[in-house]
């Protein structure tokens, strides 16, 4: 229950408030974050406590769409209290409540990651490899790990190579965040260009050429900047709060 269905179970919301919730606010776009850059810290890492409610709140669809490993987006999902609704491994995982879709990478990603492996490179994780052990349909390499071999090892196993700011990943080609949320967004019957999208990175281009009205972080890399409807001044977190905060006057 949100805080608004709360007061209004208590029957302490004012008219207006009623009439936002069935005019301007019920009006808001869904929206398509990115994670990491976006809703982190300005440190760069680890979820900005400030995000939780805002994102909770949102009267509309969220979809949090990351290269993160599936089960990530999936429980922060449940500790924001919102629907699974879930971009995950750059767009080879694609989840909208009970509709799953699991890209099939067929033995590439093993072979990549041996070929790797013997070419003198570690994955970078250490031994437990927690970015890695439950991800299914790519590769996440650390980045001070040298970055050509893996380009030349990426394309000799037809994978393409992405750098997030945060990982490196090796992904098949025909997968992306963006051919994702058009699964997704068919799931919930909605045209994925309603969507607003947030992200910093290269991997968020795919999402922002798909929707009308896209944000990059002051953080975000050059592929970001340019793909983006607007470069936003302010960085992480700070930068999200403030697209939410235009997205609200947008549709106000
Ligand atoms: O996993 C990464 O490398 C980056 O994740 P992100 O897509 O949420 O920024
Ligand atoms: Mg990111």
């Amino acid at each position: 229950m949100t805080d608004r269905q709360r007061d209004d179970a208590r029957g302490t919301v004012s008219d207006r408030q009623r009439d936002d919730a069935r005019g301007t606010v019920s009006d808001l776009p869904p929206l398509v974050l990115d994670i990491d850059g976006t809703l982190t810290r300005p440190s760069g890492h680890g979820i900005d406590p400030r995000v939780f409610d805002p994102v909770h709140d949102w009267p509309a669809p969220v979809v949090l769409a990351t290269g993160k490993a599936f089960p990530y987006p999936i429980a922060l999902c449940d500790f924001l209290d919102i629907e699974h609704l879930v971009v995950a491994e750059n767009g080879g995982v694609a989840v909208a409540h009970d509709d799953v879709h699991v890209h099939d990478a067929g033995d590439r990603i093993d072979d990549v990651a041996a070929a790797i492996r013997d070419a003198g490179h570690d994955l970078g994780w250490g031994v437990a490899d927690l970015v890695n052990r439950w991800r299914e349909t790519e590769l996440a390499v650390r980045r001070d790990v040298p970055a050509d071999p893996l380009r030349d090892l990426a394309a000799a196993h037809d994978l393409a190579f992405v750098d997030t700011g945060y990982a490196y990943h090796l992904k098949p080609h025909d997968v992306s965040k963006g051919l994702a949320l058009e699964r997704v967004a068919g799931a919930l019957d909605r045209d994925p260009s309603a969507f607003v999208a947030v992200g910093d990175s290269e991997n968020d281009v795919s999402t922002f050429e798909r929707v009308d009205e896209s944000y990059a972080v002051a953080n975000a890399d050059d592929a970001a900047r340019a793909a983006a409807t607007t470069v936003l001044d302010a960085a992480h977190a700070d930068g999200t709060l403030a697209a939410l905060d235009a997205v609200r006057d947008r549709h106000a």
